[in-house]
């Protein structure tokens, strides 16, 4: 028995192992699973050795019909694990950046109609063909980036009907692309002109939640807490009715607003991931700690909304908080594909060392999303998603940032995009 695809040679290859069971956290973030002259073979789309070229070479899995690629002055890692983002959408709005430039808050310009409410009326707008299109492109970049795995959220429906719609093409580009997609249910997104935020919860709870778990649509619910949007008692209720649906839960907390509770929420409810967290208490992170939520943080979106307010990423791994990084990416605060930059950003911004950057990148981020036994780390039996990074270091990684670090993408097994 032969592997299909062997990568060896490797200037250093992060495997990441070890992890597969629980997120890393603390010092055990800076653990890679280091490999010089590292070498991967895969078969039938999953990892069947993974050591040194010599160990690796040694093990009988090359034969004559197995293509080798050499990684000879690269780094190979895991492909990247985007555990947050918003991808599935009809248009932009470049129009708000004036506004934001001008210092108009995100919530005054929700508040005002725009924002996720102006995406929601060119989503609904859109016919199923352009909103796949559209979204298409954007996981294509996602790709090329070194993304293999992302999470997907609905959101910019806020019907039932089209919160169903949103949530049935992200299962239909999930079978037509190359990506694996997670679905997630987000009612909770902002609350539509004609409602009271407590109608349109009871709205959630009575008539969305219940089609969506009858469906088996979404694996995840997801709840946008915060002052102005979703309160937390609205998000409580919300997140209780879908745990009864058997959703695993995860919630936008203390975003924006000084500590708001959002954090104490998500650890007394032992959400799987609880996201952004730019405001959350000394108290709540000790929660999260206890009850081992996953911090999603989202730099680029501190980033985007230029209000120079990051998460405390170095106080959450001191308090044994496993971290997670993702892009984010929607069309208002963070419109970007990229896993790279968030790396960069990351280590800028939140103080992250590159190998803690990458855990959060990999391993943690699958574990936000339920896929730790599957992908996240090169060890075998995972699925065979790796990346040749072409750069000669992990330093390099955040280093050079703005262009694309990724040379070769292989998704279980098979060579997808190549620089
Ligand atoms: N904060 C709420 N939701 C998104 C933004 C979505 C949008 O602006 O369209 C976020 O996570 O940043
Ligand atoms: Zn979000």
């Amino acid at each position: 028995m032969y592997a299909d695809l062997l990568i060896h040679s490797a200037q250093m290859m992060a495997t990441l192992k070890g992890f597969s069971t629980g997120p890393a956290c603390g010092n055990a973030m800076s653990e890679i699973g280091l490999i010089e002259d590292g070498a991967v073979a895969i078969r039938e789309g999953m990892i069947v050795a993974v050591g040194t070229t010599a160990e690796v070479q040694a093990g009988g899995w090359v034969g004559p019909e197995t293509r080798q690629i050499s990684a000879r002055n690269r780094v190979v890692t895991p492909g990247f694990v985007d555990p947050h983002t918003h991808v599935l959408y009809a248009g932009s709005r470049e129009n708000e950046l004036s506004l934001k430039i001008k210092g108009v808050p995100y919530l005054e310009i929700l508040k005002q109609g725009g924002g996720i409410l102006s995406t929601v009326r060119s989503t609904k707008q859109a016919t199923d063909e352009e909103i796949k299109a559209q979204t298409g492109r954007r996981l294509q970049t996602m790709l090329s980036l070194g993304t293999t795995t992302v999470e997907v959220k609905s959101g910019y429906g806020l019907t039932t009907e089209e919160e169903i719609r949103s949530l049935r093409l992200i299962k239909e580009l999930g079978s037509e692309q190359v990506l694996d997609l997670v679905p997630t249910f987000m009612g909770a997104h902002a609350v539509p002109p004609g409602y009271s935020e407590e109608e349109f919860t009871n709205y959630i709870i009575e008539d969305m939640l219940p089609k969506i778990a009858a469906e088996g649509l979404a694996e995840f619910c997801d709840v946008f807490c915060e002052p102005g949007v979703f309160s937390v008692r609205s998000s409580e209720r919300i997140l209780a009715k879908a745990r009864q649906l058997n959703l695993k839960l995860k919630i936008h907390a203390d975003e924006l607003a000084a500590s708001a509770g959002g954090t104490e929420l998500a650890a007394k409810m032992g959400v799987i991931s609880a996201e952004h967290l730019l405001q959350a208490s000394d108290e709540g992170i000790s929660g999260l700690a206890k009850q081992g939520v996953i911090a999603v943080l989202l730099p680029a979106t501190s980033f985007n909304l230029a209000k120079n307010s990051y998460a405390r990423a170095r106080t959450m791994i001191g308090a044994g908080v496993p971290v997670a990084l993702a892009t984010d990416s929607n069309p208002g605060s963070s419109p970007t594909e990229s896993m790279p930059l968030v790396i960069t950003l990351a280590c800028l911004y939140l103080r992250l060392s590159p190998e803690e950057a990458l855990t959060a990148a990999t391993i943690n981020a699958a574990h936000a999303i339920g896929r730790a036994d599957q992908v996240g780390s090169l060890e075998v039996g995972k699925q065979g998603d790796v990346l040749i990074l072409d750069i000669p270091n992990l330093n390099y990684l955040p280093y050079h940032f703005g262009s694309n670090p990724v040379g070769v993408v292989i998704k279980r097994g098979k060579v997808v995009w190549e620089f």
